[in-house]
């Protein structure tokens, strides 16, 4: 099922605004709400993962809080696939478990249900962007933890100066983004 248009990478970037010194000095906000509103950017995106991630014996799509659910959500719907969700603390109202992390601008804290994975998933995480890696690299812990595996750590934007993606690559997480700034 391939019959869209292919992905144009220049248009992406059209669509990703950048909003200097937000949410402090220094930090170059990428924000994809103007993607968000461009419905045939979005359908290209969803269509990209949905194409990369097709018949790889993936068991569940693992999406992060709050951006990677717009991601999420649609990858594990064209792929038929269970959606688990990955959330900040104190939203999951069954018995969960936890892990702290840092962030580009503070600390963060992500957790899951205990009951959203077993052994032997292989889950596709995906977000809207990698700076630090520290987001994915706690949903990697989770998901150990619970006996699963990342098959590989997706997102639409990688900021490889905060040193995300090199994180995941030595702790052997294949990673894939659409673009780099
Ligand atoms: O690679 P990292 O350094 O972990 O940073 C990336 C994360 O930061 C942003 O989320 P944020 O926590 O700002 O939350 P939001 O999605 O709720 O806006 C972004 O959406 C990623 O989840
Ligand atoms: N520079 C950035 N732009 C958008 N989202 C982010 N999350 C962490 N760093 C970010």
């Amino acid at each position: 099922m391939t019959n869209h248009s292919k992905f144009d990478e220049e248009r992406l970037r059209s669509l990703i605004r950048a909003v200097p010194d937000w949410p402090e000095a220094g930090v170059m906000f990428r924000d994809i709400t103007t993607l968000l509103q461009d419905p045939q950017g979005m359908r290209m995106v969803h269509n990209t993962f949905a194409d990369r991630y097709r018949d790889q014996n993936i068991t569940h799509i693992g999406a992060l809080d709050a951006r990677g659910f717009l991601l999420g959500a649609p990858l594990a719907d064209a792929l038929g696939l269970p959606l688990v969700i990955f959330r900040k603390p104190g939203k999951l109202p069954a018995e969960t478990i936890s892990v702290e992390y840092t962030l580009e601008y503070g600390k963060a804290a992500l957790e899951v249900h205990k009951d959203a994975l077993t052994e032997n998933s292989r889950v596709v995480l995906i977000d809207d962007l990698i700076a630090t890696g520290g987001t994915l690299l706690a949903a990697n812990t989770l998901i150990e933890r619970l006996g699963g595996k990342v098959i590989e750590a997706a997102a639409i934007i990688d900021l490889p100066a905060l040193g995300g993606s090199a994180k995941l690559e030595t702790a052997g997480i294949p990673y894939f983004a659409l673009t780099s700034y």
